[in-house]
């Protein structure tokens, strides 16, 4: 079964992003090889929220593992078996920053973690916009502008998304 989403390894350019985007957009997602798509179908998902407010986006600091320990990245986690990818989105925010959230779009493309999971984000809001996240298992929580995306260490997987992130901006002053 091919997958349904464009997928990326976690090392692509900017050009294999948006190759992958138009290929998506032209319905050519199924002409990859059958035991690609199988193994990216059955892949593990891990979900991340992309939440503007006021025309920032929400970023936190991993405490750990030690590898990753200082990175950024988004708000998000694994989606549990028999959870839908909205459902985990909603559990993981709550659990980590203590906000309920509205769940929209896919973001971007799926990024290829080197665990084999797929690293998927999609647009997020507040349900409440006065609620203040906290940083219950990160280091530190911030909110960036799109001027200072730049100025944060983030995951490798998020730096593929880093443009479709930007892009996204636009969103958050709605
Ligand atoms: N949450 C999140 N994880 C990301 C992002 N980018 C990225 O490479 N990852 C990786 C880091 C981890 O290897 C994996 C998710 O781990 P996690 O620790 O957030 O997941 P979890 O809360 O479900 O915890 P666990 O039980 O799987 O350890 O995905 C991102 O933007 N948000």
């Amino acid at each position: 079964m091919p997958t349904a989403r464009p997928t990326v390894p976690v090392d692509a350019t900017p050009s294999v992003v948006l190759a992958a985007l138009c290929a998506a957009e032209q319905g050519k997602l199924a002409e990859l090889p059958k035991a690609t798509a199988d193994r990216l179908a059955r892949a593990d998902v891990v979900v991340g929220a992309a939440i503007w407010r006021a025309g920032e986006l929400l970023a936190q600091q991993r405490a750990f593992p030690a590898r990753d320990a200082g990175r950024w990245e988004l708000p998000g986690g694994r989606v549990e078996p028999g959870e839908t990818d909205g459902a985990a989105l909603r559990r993981e925010c709550h659990e980590e920053l203590g906000v309920d959230v509205i769940v929209g779009a896919e973001l971007g493309v799926d990024v290829l973690l080197p665990s084999g999971s797929l690293l998927r984000v999609y647009h997020a809001a507040l349900v409440d916009p006065h609620a203040e996240p906290r940083a219950r298992e990160h280091r530190a929580l911030r909110w960036l502008s799109p001027a200072q995306l730049d100025d944060v260490s983030w995951l490798d997987a998020d730096l593929v998304l880093l443009p479709a992130l930007r892009a996204s901006a636009d969103a958050g002053k709605a």
